[in-house]
């Protein structure tokens, strides 16, 4: 590829050293295998000659910008752009432009996003986990992978880790921005809200293991930036659709209720946390009644609605998380038609799911805390009954289990339904046990995803000595290549 690559340098600009010890800049007319002939003016005349390509710088500082912002793995802009490069480099950097351009074809012609994609974040050790000198015991090779090294005893009682790897869509570490990971989970969900669908996207995880920070935006001690969460950015990709002439004919417009569920029981977050009531017609048709759904016309206004209701959200105290949030939280952005009847087109619904702790690891034992775990426990066995319906193309969704499936009805029914579940994990080892449980449940989904190529491939289950072994690629797709760089 590097030959016929290096025929593109002809018409760059160029600098070239002359006998005399000046330097100046010409044009490329012609590349010949390691030959490049190139052109300058000097007295109005036109002058050329004939460099080795390995001599050859280019200077092309704008034109070099867009192509680390691709080639970079990361989403960030790149801080430091170089006057001139090697012409050897730039060809290496073009090379990498056509080949990752020809990946990211290859995704978008050809995969459509899975109907359910399951994925796995684990977060940073907290600076109190690093006072308390606590370890680390998750490592996220890439690939989809994660490891957990689990410590164990053996009979005579010493010590060993038991390494246990797990296989997921897509695997994020601990460096991974909330950009990076709403790119592969809920933003090719949004394109399916304007074709008609149901998509939703869920938290699931331990209390304190970023469900919050990965949905409602970055934390900085107490304060929330809602603008950098999985709602902001798919509310900016919304708006970026609606505002594109492919969908001005289907006359959208865009509306935002945001509401949880805790105990069993509805609240509108938009509205002082007035109680709603569930009600199902005769065609199970699923309503809550009088929620708020607000007109919404920006970004920005989402933005407003998400700070309102994020700062109304149920909170009691559980021992990982002084503001453990006990409530799921749901934020639904509506498509409706500008008809008479505003005729629902599509909708996404974004899903903070409260805390999967047992009832032993709350640190009040009353009646209530009780009642509340037990509640979100059943919620979330309902949730994976019901996706594992989903996933098997079932005819009957076990929707009525809980709260939190009948007002998500919609999101596992039709043709057109996707769903993304991204499992969030602590990395010390006091959280193993439940770090476990929230991988074990993720598995449980994926495996029952029939659609992955996941469920076809073998598990590997059995303990691994190093994390840098190499792991079998599962569901794998060429954009996945692009994670993995970001991580290692
Ligand atoms: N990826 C991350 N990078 C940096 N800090 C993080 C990350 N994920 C979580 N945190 C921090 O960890 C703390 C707990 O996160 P968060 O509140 O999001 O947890 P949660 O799972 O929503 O808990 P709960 O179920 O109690 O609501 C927060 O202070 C948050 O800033």
């Amino acid at each position: 590829m590097e030959n016929s690559l290096s025929r593109l340098l002809v018409g760059l600009s160029v600098q070239i050293s002359r006998s005399d010890g000046r330097v100046h800049s010409a044009t490329v007319k012609s590349v010949d295998r390691s030959t490049v002939m190139v052109e300058w003016h000097e007295r109005n005349m036109c002058r050329g000659k004939g460099i080795d390509l390995s001599e050859l710088c280019i200077l092309n500082p704008e034109f070099l910008d867009p192509i680390n912002s691709i080639t970079n793995s990361t989403p960030d802009p790149p801080t430091h752009v170089p006057e001139k490069v090697s012409a050897k480099s730039f060809i290496v950097a073009l090379e990498t432009v056509v080949h990752s351009f020809l990946c990211t074809s290859l995704a978008f012609f050809k995969i459509e996003p899975q109907r359910i994609c399951v994925c796995v974040r684990k977060r940073p050790l907290n600076k109190q986990e690093i006072n308390k000198k606590e370890i680390d015991v998750v490592s996220v090779p890439g690939k989809g992978a994660l490891l957990v090294h689990e410590p164990k005893h053996k009979v005579d009682l010493t010590k060993y880790l038991d390494n246990q790897v797990f296989h997921f869509d897509y695997s994020f570490d601990e460096t991974a921005t909330n950009e990076l990971v709403y790119k592969f989970t809920a933003k090719p969900l949004v394109q399916s809200i304007f074709e008609g669908g149901m998509a939703t996207c869920f938290a699931y995880g331990q209390t304190g293991s970023g469900k919050t920070h990965t949905m409602g935006g970055d934390f900085t001690g107490k304060q929330q930036n809602s603008a950098k969460g999985i709602y902001a950015l798919a509310a900016h990709d919304v708006f970026a659709y609606l505002n594109h002439r492919r969908y001005a004919n289907l006359d959208l417009s865009a509306y935002v209720s945001f509401f949880e569920i805790y105990n069993g029981k509805v609240y509108d977050l938009l509205h002082k946390k007035a109680k709603l009531r569930v009600l199902e017609d005769e065609r199970q048709q699923v309503q809550v009644v009088g929620l708020e759904e607000v007109y919404v016309t920006s970004a920005e206004e989402v933005i407003k609605m998400i700070q309102i209701g994020s700062s109304c959200r149920t909170s009691g105290q559980t021992s990982a998380n002084a503001n453990s949030s006990r409530s799921h939280a749901i934020l639904q952005i509506v498509l409706r038609r500008n008809d008479r009847a505003t005729t629902l087109h599509g909708k996404f619904s974004l899903v903070d799911l409260a805390g999967n702790e047992r009832g032993t690891d709350v640190s009040s034992n009353d009646r209530s805390t009780l009642v509340e775990t037990a509640e979100i426990n059943r919620s979330l066995l309902a949730l994976k009954e019901c996706i594992r319906s989903l996933g098997k193309n079932s005819d009957h969704i076990p929707f009525r289990m809980s709260t939190l499936t009948k007002v998500l009805r919609d999101s596992f029914i039709g043709e057109k339904s996707r769903t993304c579940m991204i499992a969030m994990v602590s990395p010390g080892m006091t959280s193993c046990e439940y770090t476990m449980n929230t991988l074990r449940y993720a598995d449980r989904v994926k495996e029952l995803n029939g659609n992955s190529k996941a469920s076809e491939a073998p598990k590997t289950q059995e303990p691994m000595n190093s994390s840098s072994e190499e792991v079998s690629l599962h569901g794998m797709n060429p954009v996945i290549t692009r994670v993995e760089v970001s991580q290692t």
